[in-house]
């Protein structure tokens, strides 16, 4: 099975390898055509069913798969959310969200300001590349969920749902 990833992000890349072992997986570069740090669920799950689609029809017969972070509000408090799309060769799509961690308030104001949680998560823990490596549930779960695994759930998900509706 070929499997083509909407990111070069290694978290991203590595979780569906890790969930989808015998595929043959590639990340490429797709625009996730919503903002660039997506401030809601719904933004988010676009971003990831925008970026699934792109790698479903950049190559025929392929499976595409769009992983998406983002932030959103659950009453006056400010989540890192995350989604993910698997499309399958015949077009059908599942979605899927992963586990969610509430942000500190002067990380929210930063993001407000317009500056990706990226950056923000690099000034934060001072370390280069925290959204490559262990995400910003990483930092605040103190090591004990990184982002690759975060994803590998959300891959999961993706995976258990196409494995349930197959032949229904
Ligand atoms: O290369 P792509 O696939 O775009 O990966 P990304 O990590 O840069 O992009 P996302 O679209 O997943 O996330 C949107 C922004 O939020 C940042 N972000 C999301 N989740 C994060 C996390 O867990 N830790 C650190 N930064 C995160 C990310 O770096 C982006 O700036």
């Amino acid at each position: 099975m070929n499997i083509i990833v909407g990111s070069k992000n290694p978290t991203k890349v590595n979780a569906v390898q890790a969930i989808f072992e015998d595929a043959d997986v590639k990340g490429i570069e797709v625009p996730s055509l919503v903002s660039a740090q997506p401030f809601s669920d719904e933004e988010t799950m676009e971003g990831a069913i925008n970026r699934a689609k792109q790698c479903a029809n950049s190559r025929s017969g392929s499976v595409g798969i769009g992983l998406e972070g983002g932030v959103m509000y659950v009453r006056d408090e400010l989540y890192l959310c995350n989604w993910g799309a698997l499309v399958t060769p015949t077009g059908e799509v599942f979605v899927a969200s992963g586990a969610r961690v509430v942000l500190p308030k002067n990380i929210e104001i930063e993001l407000k300001k317009g500056v990706e949680l990226g950056i923000i998560m690099d000034e934060y823990a001072h370390k280069k590349g925290v959204s490559k490596k262990e995400g910003a549930i990483g930092i605040f779960t103190n090591g004990l969920l990184n982002r690759m695994d975060m994803f590998s759930q959300v891959v999961v998900l993706l995976k258990g749902q196409w494995d349930f509706w197959k032949d229904k």
